[in-house]
């Protein structure tokens, strides 16, 4: 089986991650995704994150009932950054007869040098990085080859439709009461007003 992995803060999540899920998937003939919430994401200040077990909750929403989509919580219920390679080794002992493959933005994906370990990263799990408005993956595939010569192709690059949208930019309409109608599955946004989250509220 290949199993696709996609690590994330998703604070909130939002269609940018579901459509490059799906379409990693769809690249890589990925037999599921499973997504994973980031305990303490290694390199963002902590500060004003919304609780593991809010965002958590928001993923399990998000997926909903996509069979091939699942939601785990082993970084919440791990101490410390949620550093990648500890998630990929505990998810390699856990399938130790997959292949698993990490899902990435573009962002993410050029970022990769200066993240714990990534060689080990690239020993466990192949990487597939998608595409994103603002990052240019030339560059960013160019620095890899150079930086880790022998893995190129471990790394595979997805183009999906430019989504020029972050969960911070979500994250600010919703607290301008602005609307995120269809960038935020709907069932998330009921969530999000019910449990009074970035300061909104239902009717608000
Ligand atoms: N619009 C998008 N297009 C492609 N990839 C995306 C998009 N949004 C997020 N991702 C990718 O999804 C993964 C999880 O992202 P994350 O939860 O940090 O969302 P974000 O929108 O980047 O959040 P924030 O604005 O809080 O940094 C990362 O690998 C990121 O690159
Ligand atoms: O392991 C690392 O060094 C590392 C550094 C930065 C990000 N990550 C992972 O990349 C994923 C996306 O991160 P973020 O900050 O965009 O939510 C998430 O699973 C993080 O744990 C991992």
């Amino acid at each position: 089986m290949k199993i696709g992995l996609f690590g994330g803060t998703f604070d909130p999540v939002h269609i940018g991650h579901l459509v490059a899920a799906r379409l990693a998937k769809e690249a890589l003939k990925l037999d599921r995704v499973i997504f994973i919430p980031a305990g303490v994401p290694p390199h963002k200040n902590g500060f004003g994150l919304t609780p593991a077990a809010k965002r958590l909750q928001m993923a399990v929403l998000a997926v909903g009932y996509e069979p091939d989509f699942q939601v785990s919580d082993w970084e919440l219920q791990q101490e410390g950054p949620s550093y990648t390679v500890d998630t990929l080794e505990h998810f390699a002992s856990q399938f130790p007869d997959d292949e698993l493959y990490f899902i990435m933005g573009a962002d993410m994906l050029c970022d990769l040098p200066n993240w714990q370990s990534p060689t080990r990263i690239l020993e466990l799990a192949s990487l597939i990085g998608m595409t994103r408005p603002g990052f240019a993956m030339d560059e960013c595939r160019s620095t890899l080859r150079r930086v880790f010569p022998r893995s190129e192709e471990r790394i595979h690059y997805v183009e999906m439709p430019g989504l020029e949208i972050s969960s911070t930019w979500l994250r600010e309409r919703l607290r301008e009461r602005k609307s995120v109608d269809y960038l935020i599955p709907e069932r998330v946004i009921r969530f999000i007003e019910e449990n009074g989250l970035y300061d909104r509220r239902a009717n608000s």
